[in-house]
């Protein structure tokens, strides 16, 4: 054996395996069969019409289910077979007429078949195929084929019949319900409700895909007022929209020019909120309904949409379930994302009262998608309203005196700062609001004052400096931890104020948020974005008021008597604590028990005093 050249060999195929892999695990339905079968019939149609000069003007697809019988027929007005292509073609895995068919041919858009491999799917539903046919090559002759697994057939003279092929499935006993004809006009209205050859199921008299599509040349549409392509639209849209009503529909693509993919995008009635991914995008290539789940097609920002495209550019995988990711898929997610745009801008220029609804329902989508896009910012920058401690206000009736205040938390000291002066705060904590009032006020003027933050709190609070001991007194007596800060501040009311780093607190809850599956990847990354920046060590700060009555009694006095002070010092920062537990949502209860024997405590020191003063 030694030093023998190494020989090529010929690697065996086992058919009966190959077969049960395609025919048995390459679909994720068994319903694909059929669609398999319709798109065949349309393909013998397209190549009759290519190479016979006699072929039909009003050719047709008929499928007729009988439940008695537990059979499917699927009759075409086709080129029908030979006995030698029935071999070549019908027989032989991975061979096709068709795809030498489409090089080159000015029909290639309307022909489906490419890989030779979807007759094999009948076979997962059937349990015995037969076909018959009559070439038009050859009128006179008939032939039938017979076959129930794909790999052994049988082939015999038959009488010959009407120029077509006839296929007749035996349904396998768990797939009888497909007989029902009900459920075939179900099914294949979805699967093929763009394909151009007529498909009748039964005896019907109305084909079950009557209308083209709405971007299809081939109606009376180029005269059609607008509003009545609308409402074509519109009826075409809600057939494939199965969760919600459509609101408006826009077309892909949004300008005339390009020619791929081409179809119809709509908005969905129905509140959802910011993070929430209704997206759905039916894609047709050549007709038949390759993924009725495609929504990376759409952008991520785009949870309210759905669509139906149709694309000559596509390349679906083998299974035709699925689409390879390659150079045109990238273009259509591209052509489709603009085509999103542009008709946004044209419903909010032309369509006021959908526009008014699309702001109402998806308002909190909205302020995310404005982030996502310049364009898209600049249509509904004045148009989505933000969540504030006044109730939901356009970023323009937010901003006081020029600036625009942002709380990062809700219930904090900053509330009742803000409830005091009579200021909107907007709601930093929810979802998309601090990006979009950043980008806001960089395009529009304006100073964002971000509570809680350390840039915010320059704004509001205007430091002071006061001697060491001094500080070091107050943070005895005062502070739980919190730095000391001595400060101006309205309203003078207010003798002094925790302010928790706002951003710290939000890192932290957004970050355990991360590990939530339900927020959706377009909330995810506004998130990750904004809170990689921020330092999550911050402590609290206490903001000592110097313009307040009370606090400017207290340092004097301290000043003079430092025991004379404590009382009234303990006593305010018995209201502090009583103030954050009051805010505290963790509800740390013996703080709010210390907080309340404080006060007595410290009013029972007082009050001899005060008798003192009284009795003067
Ligand atoms: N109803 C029909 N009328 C005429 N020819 C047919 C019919 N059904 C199948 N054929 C022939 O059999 C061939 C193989 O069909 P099959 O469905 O396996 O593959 P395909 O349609 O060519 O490609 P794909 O796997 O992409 O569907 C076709 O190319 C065609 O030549």
């Amino acid at each position: 054996m030694e030093g023998n050249p190494a020989q090529l060999r010929t690697a065996g195929v086992d058919l009966g395996g190959l077969m049960t892999v395609l025919g048995q695990h390459l679909y994720s339905t068994p319903l694909v069969a059929l669609r398999e079968l319709v798109q065949n019939a349309n393909d013998s149609i397209v190549r009759r019409r290519l190479e016979d000069p006699a072929a039909p003007t009003a050719p047709r697809i008929t499928v007729v289910g009988d439940i008695s019988a537990r059979t499917v027929r699927v009759i075409d007005t086709g080129t029908g077979l030979t006995e030698s292509e029935i071999h070549t073609y019908l027989a032989t895995v991975g061979v096709g007429y068709t795809r030498g068919l489409r090089q080159g041919q000015a029909a290639s858009e309307e022909l489906i078949g490419m890989f030779g491999l979807g007759f094999l799917s009948a076979f997962v539903i059937a349990e015995r195929v037969t076909v018959t046919t009559t070439s038009f090559q050859q009128p006179d002759r008939g032939w039938r084929y017979q076959s129930s697994n794909g790999e052994q057939y049988s082939l015999a003279a038959a009488p010959a019949r009407e120029i077509g092929t006839v296929v007749e499935l035996a349904l396998r006993e768990e797939h009888a319900r497909l007989a029902g004809e009900d459920y075939l006009a179900r099914v294949l209205g979805r699967y093929c409700a763009l394909l151009r050859v007529p498909i009748y199921i039964g005896d019907a008299a109305e084909p079950l895909n009557p209308e083209p599509p709405p971007w299809r040349g081939d109606s009376d549409s180029v005269s059609e007022h607008p509003v009545q392509a609308r409402k074509r639209q519109l009826r075409f849209a809600s057939r494939f929209e199965q969760q919600f009503e459509p609101i408006c529909a826009m077309p892909v693509p949004a300008l005339a020019g390009e020619s791929d993919p081409r179809g119809l995008l709509w908005v969905q009635d129905g509140g959802t909120y910011g993070n929430s991914d209704n997206r759905n995008l039916s894609v047709f290539v050549r007709g038949m309904l390759l993924d009725d789940d495609a929504r990376d097609l759409l952008p991520g920002w785009a949870g309210f949409v759905g669509g139906v495209i149709e694309s000559s550019r596509l390349m679906p995988t083998a299974s035709r379930e699925d689409l390879q990711r390659n150079e045109a898929y990238r273009s259509a997610q591209h052509a489709i994302a603009e085509s999103l745009i542009g008709g946004l801008a044209a419903v909010a220029r032309e369509q006021p009262e959908a526009w008014r609804r699309i702001l109402n329902r998806h308002n909190e989508a909205l302020l995310g998608a404005a982030l996502c896009d310049a364009r898209l910012f600049e249509l509904l920058a004045e148009e989505v309203r933000v969540p504030s401690s006044h109730g939901d206000l356009r970023a323009s009736a937010l901003r006081r005196e020029g600036a625009i205040h942002v709380g990062l938390s809700t219930g904090g000291f900053e509330d009742m700062l803000f409830r005091m002066l009579g200021v909107p705060v907007a709601r930093g904590d929810r979802y998309a609001v601090l990006p979009f009032l950043r980008q806001w006020v960089q395009r529009h003027g304006g100073r964002l004052i971000e509570i809680g933050t350390e840039q915010g709190n320059r704004q509001l609070f205007t430091e002071l400096g006061l001697p060491d001991a001094e500080l070091d007194w107050l943070r005895e007596t005062l502070a739980d931890g919190e730095k000391v800060v001595p400060a101006r501040f309205a309203p003078a009311e207010l003798p002094l104020m925790v302010v928790p780093d706002r951003e710290a607190e939000l890192k932290r809850r957004l970050e355990s948020d991360e590990a939530d599956k339900r927020i959706s990847m377009t909330a995810l990354r506004l998130v990750r974005g904004f809170t990689a920046g921020i330092d999550g060590s911050a402590q609290a700060r206490l903001y000592v008021n110097l313009d307040n009555p009370a606090m400017r009694a207290l340092l004097a006095t301290m000043r003079a008597d430092r025991a004379a002070a404590e009382p009234a010092a303990r006593l305010l920062k018995a209201i502090k604590q009583l103030m954050e537990t009051h805010n505290d949502a963790d509800g740390h209860g013996h703080r709010l028990n210390g907080a309340l024997a404080a006060i007595g405590d410290s009013v029972l020191r007082l009050l001899p005093a005060a008798a003192g003063q009284a009795g003067d």
